[in-house]
């Protein structure tokens, strides 16, 4: 659906390259703050087409950074899993009319203010699904078959002196997923071709008869061997990953946790981890990113990813271009493309 809008718009450019000054809006001056380093490339593009403020150049409080430069001008925020866009930002912007972000995840937006002052929000759904998706998968076989661990054990020349041992099968095991949205369903037919029965828990009961609902996230930890964290972080499903789901997926059972790290119990999983009530853990999200705990350095049956879901060059530059699509589209008074407010 994105491309074929993009295609529209480019092909409207096409025949008229005066597009932005004709309808009215001179793009170039409109004052857009970015939060923080994203992709260079989106930096490049917000550079192009709009007059670009960088808040990690401001070395004094926001306040000082925004009197210093125009902030009266900013008429859009663009942030990201790192940082979005919290009350104190939107009250120092009085012009903010929209937070277009680098992210799918909502969860650095005060949403409710944004609501309160008519500011509109866009995010970059289904672009990154697939790359998320693959990375679930990544994680479930990093450590299932311990690639991590047997990639260290060949380049230390451990396999001159003795096999590596034995690793877990993933294919026909059962795959619990906590939030069937866009990505929690690709996981789910990545996993349905690995031969794997799929249940899952959500607000309500979606339209996949061949995947089991369980209303109730213990039931669906009590059965399955894989449990997948897919859900959007909010505070419903903060730390929806307990010591009582924990306990239930059991000393066999892998969590992945390709969603926000608040959605797990950090403290109960490393002590989970430590005591062998928990089987192991592919983990791309943390409590306090970038600090991870130090204890889930040292263990063997723990995959570490650095919150790179999305990273991959197609994706990011794919994000990037909805990002400034979604700002072009509002300030030209078209509709969002991936509107949430
Ligand atoms: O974590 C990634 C995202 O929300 O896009």
């Amino acid at each position: 659906m994105e491309t074929n809008h993009h295609t529209t718009q480019q092909t409207e450019k096409e025949k008229n390259p005066n597009l932005e000054k004709i309808s009215g809006i001179k793009m170039k001056s409109i004052g857009v703050l970015m939060t923080c380093p994203m992709h260079k490339y989106l930096e490049q593009q917000l550079e192009t087409h709009f007059n670009l403020f960088k808040l990690w150049h401001c070395n004094s409080s926001i306040t000082e950074f925004l009197k210093t430069h125009q902030g009266n001008t900013i008429r859009a925020v663009v942030g990201n899993t790192e940082i979005g866009a919290d009350a104190e930002l939107i009250a120092s912007l009085p012009s903010l009319e929209i937070v277009a972000s680098y992210s799918v995840g909502l969860d650095k937006i005060d949403l409710r203010k944004c609501e309160e002052k008519g500011i509109r929000v866009a995010n970059t759904p289904d672009v990154l699904t697939d790359d998320v998706a693959d990375l679930a998968i990544g994680l479930i076989l990093g450590v299932l078959r311990g690639i991590c661990a047997s990639d260290a054990y060949v380049r230390i020349g451990k396999w001159k002196d003795a096999d590596f041992g034995l690793a877990t099968k993933f294919s026909g095991k059962s795959v619990g997923i906590v939030g069937l949205g866009r990505i929690g369903t690709a996981i789910a037919k990545r996993a349905e071709a690995f031969g794997c029965s799929i249940s899952y828990f959500s607000r309500s009961q979606k339209p996949f008869a061949n995947y089991k609902f369980y209303s109730n996230i213990i039931d669906l930890a009590t059965s399955c061997q894989i449990l997948i964290v897919a859900c959007a972080l909010t505070e419903e499903t903060r730390h929806i990953i307990n010591r009582e789901v924990i306990d239930a997926l059991g000393p066999k059972g892998i969590l992945i946790n390709i969603g926000r790290g608040a959605h797990v119990d950090e403290t109960e999983l490393v002590s989970a981890l430590l005591e062998g009530r928990l089987g192991g853990a592919g983990l791309d999200v943390y409590e306090n990113e970038p600090d991870v705990p130090e204890e889930l350095l040292g263990l063997g049956n723990v995959v570490l990813q650095p919150h790179v879901g999305s990273d991959t060059v197609e994706t990011s530059d794919a994000m990037a271009d909805l990002v400034i699509s979604n700002l072009k589209a509002h300030f030209s008074k078209k509709s969002l493309l991936t509107p949430v407010i």
